[in-house]
């Protein structure tokens, strides 16, 4: 039998529905969720970790109480909590009067991954699983004709972002140019040793791109992976076609330049190809261009006329703007009012302020929620409306 948690046993058997607080002490709030038998006691401090909020188990059969293994890095205490079951096994948290995109949390119980550590463990286990907007944390394919500023768009994000997200180093057989490193901007290879690797299952995409040979190997996007950041691939057309059609679930995002002869121009300012070379990648431009906007491989077309205005946007459809505007009324993150109340209704989350004249109500749609623990929940949509 478990030890009993800080509530009062008179509180489950006067019966709670979803979502009540238990608890009223400023440090120690707690929420109950009924699941089937069971109560999900969340909130308070974890017995284990002085940083995130606990969870403690309650079945009613049995009337026992447990302490489940609490996988992951959970919300911290926070002024109060809401509380919804969704499908799959998680019960969605939303904390009140919490800093910028600290609000929305998952907890997974019986979740595939859940179910997978408790047959691993042999022990109750829960998972937590921050939300996040849009589809942040996927990798990234940008593709787009040569010249267009894929590589400037990268470096400035990589710039703003260090610690966020990792290059996929391509394998190419074309030649060094003098600013470009071994192993940083390219692995330089040999067209045989690239061959044979890519014989040998190395690779996860490949192309013959303007008369040379290109590709990503999987160590490349492993080693992003591995080091916990979100990794980009710079890669051509072809190359995304064979990434959508693998295993990897990414975003894939295609950038135009606002007309040929301004591609042409950046090429000829860039100074890095003979003329041979820049009337090649100018023919294979239109194609590409074309194939990018109606082949229905890329989900999001950039336009980069002017390079900030192109980056903000690029930013905001990884959800990095910080701060968006959203039918007027400016929203942080998923930041939302100290005082509010929480409503559901099918797959659409609303949040009211309360208390105040001019009141923001939030709606988080939750309909394509994807990824969870081990990682983030992503797929949240925010809108909000002023009224
Ligand atoms: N919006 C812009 N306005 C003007 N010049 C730009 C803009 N974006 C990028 N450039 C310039 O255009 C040139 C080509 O950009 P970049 O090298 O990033 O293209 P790319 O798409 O990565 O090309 P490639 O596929 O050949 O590697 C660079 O000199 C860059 O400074
Ligand atoms: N299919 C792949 N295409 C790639 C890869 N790495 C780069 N590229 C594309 O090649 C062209 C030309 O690049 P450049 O550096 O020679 O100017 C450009 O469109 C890149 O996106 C790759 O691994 N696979």
């Amino acid at each position: 039998m478990g030890e009993a948690p800080a509530i009062s046993v008179d509180h489950l058997e006067n019966g709670h529905s979803n979502g009540v607080y238990v608890k009223s002490e400023p440090k120690n709030i707690e929420i109950s969720v009924d699941i089937g038998d069971r109560t999900f006691v969340i909130g308070g401090n974890h017995e284990r970790n002085n940083f995130s909020i606990g969870v403690q188990i309650h079945d009613k059969n049995s009337n026992n109480w447990f302490s489940p293994i609490v996988l992951g890095t959970g919300p911290k205490p926070s002024q109060g909590y809401s509380a919804f079951v969704l499908e799959q096994g998680r019960i969605l948290v939303i904390k009140k009067g919490s800093p910028r995109n600290e609000s929305i949390w998952f907890l997974e119980v019986d979740s595939p991954y859940v179910r997978e550590q408790k047959k691993l463990l042999g022990k109750e286990v829960v998972a937590w699983s921050k939300g996040v907007r849009g589809n942040a944390e996927k990798p990234i394919v940008i593709s787009g004709p040569s010249g267009v500023g894929k590589g400037t768009l990268i470096s400035m994000l990589m710039k703003e972002f260090p610690s966020m997200f990792g290059f996929s180093v391509s394998h190419t057989t074309r030649s060094p140019r003098s600013m470009e490193r071994d192993g940083v901007h390219y692995h330089f290879a040999d067209k045989k040793v690239m061959e044979k690797e890519i014989k040998d299952g190395k690779f996860l995409e490949f192309a013959s791109v303007h008369g040379n040979l290109y590709g990503t190997s999987i160590e490349s996007v492993e080693a992003v992976t591995d080091s916990g950041k979100r990794c980009i691939l710079d890669i051509d057309v072809q190359g995304a076609r064979s990434v959508r059609a693998s295993s990897l679930d990414a975003i894939f995002i295609f950038v135009c330049p606002p007309s040929m002869k301004e591609l042409e121009d950046r090429l000829r300012a860039r100074g890095t190809e003979t003329e041979e070379q820049i009337q090649k990648r100018l023919r294979n431009a239109e194609a590409e261009i074309k194939e990018g906007i109606s082949s229905g491989i890329f989900g999001l077309i950039l336009y980069n006329d002017n390079l900030e205005e192109c980056y903000k946007k690029l930013k905001k459809l990884l959800g990095l703007d910080g701060v968006t505007s959203v039918n007027g009324v400016e929203i942080e993150g998923i930041n939302l009012p100290t005082e509010h109340t929480v409503s559901k209704m099918e797959d659409k989350i609303i949040i009211q302020e309360t208390g105040k004249e001019t009141r923001i109500k939030i709606v988080l749609d939750i309909s394509s929620l994807n990824g969870g623990a081990p990682g983030r929940t992503r797929g949240i949509l925010v809108d909000a409306i002023k009224f």
